[in-house]
């Protein structure tokens, strides 16, 4: 049986096989950017193999004072922050709507047991955060969010339907807030990914 190492670029990907060393127990594949990819791709893959866990990993932006660039951030949830419904009187979530669906799922502890890092709940958006207004709205709407990415909901919901465990592992990059790509410390978040993987090995 294998685990599911899945992350969205291939930057990600081989930093962590890095931190691996071709352990044969672990699979490793990008799956593409964002929740929806995030999704299907995971389960495209869960449908095809037989795999005891599933793990969201790479880069991340952190909320300002609660990471810093180049600290590993290990999910107690992922929480859909954008899947809901604004109003005049705040933020929606899927689960007010009454239609069903889940706002957030929890994160398997065993999976990341042997890991280092600050554990936090990790928000997935389809939007990158890039002002300082919606940066302070989400960090006062969930006051245990540490970070934000793009995938981890996705890959939890595809976990979730096959029956395993997920788990999400975040390093670092930026903080989250006005846009400033070229400030991405992506060298230091993909340096410190693939040293948190190495506890999995
Ligand atoms: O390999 C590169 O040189 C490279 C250049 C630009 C971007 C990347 C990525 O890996 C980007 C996709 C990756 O980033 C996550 N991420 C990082 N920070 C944030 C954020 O503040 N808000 C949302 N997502 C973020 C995303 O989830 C992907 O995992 C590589």
């Amino acid at each position: 049986m294998t685990l599911l190492i899945v992350t969205a670029v291939d930057a990600e990907r081989d930093a962590v096989r890095a931190g691996l060393k071709d352990n044969a127990d672990i699979s490793v594949q990008t799956i593409g950017l964002g929740p929806a990819q995030a999704a299907a791709a995971t389960a495209l893959l869960l449908a095809k193999g037989n795999y005891t866990g599933v793990i969201s990993a790479g880069i991340a932006g952190a909320f300002a004072g609660r990471a810093e660039i180049g600290d590993t951030v290990i999910a107690t949830r992922a929480i859909a922050a954008d899947l809901g419904a604004q109003s005049p009187r705040g933020w929606l979530p899927v689960v007010s709507l009454g239609f069903g669906g889940v706002s957030s799922i929890s994160c398997d502890v065993n999976l990341t047991k042997d890991v280092e890092g600050q554990r936090g709940a990790v928000l997935t958006l389809a939007t990158v955060t890039g002002t300082k207004e919606t940066a302070e709205e989400l960090a006062g709407r969930y006051p245990d969010g540490t970070a934000e990415a793009m995938e981890g909901f996705g890959v939890a919901t595809a976990a979730k339907l096959v029956g395993i465990p997920f788990a999400e592992i975040r390093t670092i990059s930026n903080i989250v807030g006005p846009r400033d790509k070229d400030g991405w410390k992506l060298q230091e978040a993909f340096a410190a990914l693939t040293k948190a993987v190495g506890g999995l090995a």
